[in-house]
């Protein structure tokens, strides 16, 4: 295995320190470090080292739906956006619902080798919200399953809930909810407010989202159990959040990077590369939810990376799929929404989106400080770089990307997992 010396490199964008690889781990970090004999250099000045960042929400569509995407392509999507953990959602071709099948999902995850996938079992057997899915079994799988979701639906049984979140109490897993409410959201198709009305597209209002928030931390503090609520999109959320964190109660959310940027007024486009789920809100929620996650309210940033084939977006909009690319654009957005607007520091950004995710996902070997001794999971970010996305220069096998032709600030350099890079000079390393 090729050792590294990567030099004069800014730790979570602090102080410049040198650091050495060698053996999947993090040997040593300091000032002048002597080159150690065979090691190959990279030049880190005015580039920022982070630890490598965990997603806690990513479509990986493999099984099933390997039009879209395969486990291969998106977790090379993932190394270039900077990851090097993504926890794969349960939405898949047959349903993540069995040991057999997160397992199956770990596993194409250790032959890519890019990136480490963490599978997210489903909460329902098939989705379906009837029947408890075999958690425990998926939890003792060699996947070693412990976040839940029924992502793409939600647990709206609130019975059904409830038992979700006492069976993973005794292996200490969590409920990661999708917070919708299903029958004030038939046939929605954008944020429901004025515009939508302009528009003539159905609504969907904001209470769909906070009244589940509402319900699952209460009910989540009936049982004493860990509740993580997907995606939040909205103001309303963000204070009914902070709210509950105020009152000690335990819950933890996360924000897409496409809910830090964009608004509804995309969808005066009618181009349905900007329908997703929970659909583009107003200024006002974008406001919200960066203060929200500035102040720690919101613990984390999540891609929710939906790809979808053309032919699932190149129609009108009410046939159209919800959903976006997010991995390679993820640390670009939150660099142009938080960091360059002076809400976060680049130590607030290993925090949302390396620190606190592993921590949720319950990784070990993920999410650690840049220090001797822990596994070499790290990336190297030019903060100074400017780039324009071009869907068609994605390893995505889809192109879905809502930020087609923006310039955004920020470039991954290098990635490396356990020591091993997976990204070079901005490209794919293997
Ligand atoms: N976010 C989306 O719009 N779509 C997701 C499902 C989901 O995250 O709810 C998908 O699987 O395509
Ligand atoms: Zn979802
Ligand atoms: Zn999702």
């Amino acid at each position: 295995m090729t050792a590294y010396l990567i030099s004069n490199a800014r730790i979570l964008g602090g102080e410049a320190a040198d650091l050495h690889l060698d053996n999947g781990e993090i040997v040593a970090v300091g000032k002048n470090l002597p080159k150690p004999e065979g090691a190959q250099e990279i030049d880190g000045t005015d580039l920022i080292a982070l630890p490598g960042l965990v997603d806690l929400h990513t479509h990986l569509r493999e099984p099933g739906r390997e039009d879209a995407e395969t486990v291969l392509t998106g977790t090379r999507a993932a190394a270039l956006g900077g990851f090097t953990g993504v926890h794969a959602m349960a939405n898949t071709d047959p349903v993540a619902d069995t040991a057999g099948v997160v397992e199956q999902v770990w596993r194409l995850g250790r032959e890519a080798g890019y990136c480490d996938v963490f599978p997210v079992g489903a909460v329902t057997v098939g989705l379906k919200g009837t029947q408890l899915a075999e958690l425990g079994a998926m939890a003792d799988s060699a996947a070693r399953v412990r976040v839940f979701s029924d992502d793409g639906l939600c647990v709206w049984d609130a019975a059904l809930m409830r038992r979700a979140l006492e069976y993973v109490k005794a292996f200490g897993g969590v409920i990661a909810q999708h917070a919708q409410e299903p029958r004030l959201t038939q046939g929605a198709q954008m944020n429901e407010g004025e515009l939508s009305g302009v528009l003539g597209l159905t609504g969907w209002p904001s209470v769909a989202e906070e009244s589940i928030i509402a319900r699952d931390i209460l009910l989540n503090a009936h049982v004493g159990s860990k509740l993580h609520v997907c995606h939040l999109s909205t103001k309303g959320s963000v204070e009914i959040v902070r709210a509950a964190k105020k009152r000690g109660l335990a819950v933890t959310a996360e924000v897409t990077p496409h809910h830090l940027l964009l608004t509804e007024e995309k969808a005066t486009t009618y181009n349905p590369v900007f329908k997703v789920n929970p659909p583009l809100r107003t200024k006002e929620d974008v406001e919200a939810v960066r203060e929200g996650l500035a102040d720690g309210t919101i613990d984390i940033v999540a891609t929710d990376h939906a790809p979808h084939p053309v032919e699932d977006k190149d129609c009108e909009w009410s046939a159209a799929a919800f959903g976006m690319l997010g991995l390679e654009t993820a640390l670009s957005v939150v660099q142009h929404a938080m960091v360059d607007t002076k809400l976060m520091t680049w130590a607030d950004v290993a925090d949302r989106m390396s620190f606190r995710p592993a921590r949720i996902g319950q990784l070990s070997g993920h999410g650690q400080p840049l220090a001797a001794g822990a596994p070499a999971n790290l990336t190297l970010v030019d903060a100074n770089a400017t780039r324009t996305i071009v869907p068609s220069e994605t390893a995505s096998l889809s192109r879905n990307t809502p930020f087609d032709g923006m310039q955004l600030p920020g470039r991954v350099v290098a990635t490396f997992l356990r020591g091993e890079a997976t990204v070079l000079d901005g490209k794919l390393a293997k």
